[in-house]
């Protein structure tokens, strides 16, 4: 079983990743990527989707054109855990 983040923990990932953001009642981490057009959004949503599958851990996410929403955190635990900052910076690194 997964733990959620404490408030500390929290705090520091959060300092640590520079574009995303916090959404308190919902306790997860939220982003918007935006990309030249539809084709480049999917092809990063492709990348996203193999992390995913690869972290056995999986985004909340929308498309719209060329814009894709994230929303990263953890069903099991309820809230924000390790597994979604491990996720979001693993996102990060693709460079998108
Ligand atoms: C069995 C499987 O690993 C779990 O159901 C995983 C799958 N992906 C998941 N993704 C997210 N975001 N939260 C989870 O609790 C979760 N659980």
């Amino acid at each position: 079983m997964v733990e959620k983040l404490s408030t500390a923990a929290r705090q520091e990932a959060l300092a640590e990743l520079g574009g995303w953001s916090y959404d308190a009642d919902a306790d997860a981490l939220v982003r918007e990527y935006k990309f030249r057009d539809f084709s480049a959004a999917f092809a990063f949503m492709t990348r996203v989707a193999l992390l995913a599958e690869k972290a056995g851990h999986h985004p909340d996410w929308s498309n719209v054109y060329n814009t894709v929403s994230i929303r990263l955190s953890t069903h099991d635990a309820g809230g924000l855990s390790e597994k979604d900052v491990d996720l979001a910076r693993r996102i990060d690194a693709l460079g998108a």
